[in-house]
């Protein structure tokens, strides 16, 4: 059994619908400071970084431990979780009209050392959004979306931010399965 270093309740449902036997607990990372530390890195390398620290935060002995870590990027600039509706409100109105690159990472850690890593993005091209749409949206999506960097959870109400689509849908809700699933395949976790 694996251990998903992570308190994300997408991640979590990605693994369980996949047949994946794992322990979540969630990884004590400060990554605020992780990021403070890599001026001027590529955001697909923050995202590395971010998920190889929760994968390295969680002592357990010889299991294969995963972490995983999403960030989003409009124009160069870097969104995180929001704070608060207002700070949600905010983010809408930046990547309104604008591409979306959304970085979703993932990392396997045994032992203290990592053993595999995976960086994926995807992109979503929001479409205009009204101030009437914004507060609409906000009506049903907050709070359900505080916990959601982009702002959107695509299953949900999300899938009306945006006029297109490119890339896998699993990195677009936080974790590149496929390729994590291929690495528990590798490391003996999954039967090939
Ligand atoms: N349900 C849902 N969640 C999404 C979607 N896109 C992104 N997310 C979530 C996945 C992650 O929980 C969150 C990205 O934030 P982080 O990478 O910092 O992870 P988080 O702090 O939630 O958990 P963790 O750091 O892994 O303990 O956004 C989506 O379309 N649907």
């Amino acid at each position: 059994m694996i251990v998903l270093a992570s308190k994300s309740a997408s991640r979590r449902a990605m693994l369980e619908a996949a047949g994946v036997a794992f322990e979540a607990q969630a990884a004590n990372v400060d990554e605020r400071a992780i990021e403070a530390g890599m001026e001027g890195a590529r955001p697909d390398q923050v995202a590395l970084a971010l998920a190889e620290a929760k994968a390295l935060a969680i002592p357990a002995d010889e299991r294969l431990v995963l972490g995983s870590d999403s960030l989003v990027v409009v124009e160069n600039r870097r969104f995180d979780k929001p704070e608060n509706r207002e700070e949600a409100a905010e983010h809408l109105r930046f990547f309104s009209g604008k591409a979306m690159q959304l970085h979703s990472a993932a990392a396997l850690a045994r032992g203290g050392e990592i053993v595999w890593r995976h960086p994926a993005v995807a992109m979503l091209f929001t479409r205009e959004l009204s101030e009437d749409f914004i507060t609409a949206y906000l009506d049903a999506e907050w709070p359900a979306v505080a916990g959601c960097v982009g702002v959107f959870r695509i299953e949900a109400m999300g899938v009306q931010l945006f006029e297109r689509i490119e890339g896998d849908q699993f990195t677009v809700l936080g974790m590149p399965l496929l390729p994590v699933l291929g690495a528990l395949r590798d490391h003996g976790e999954l039967p090939s």
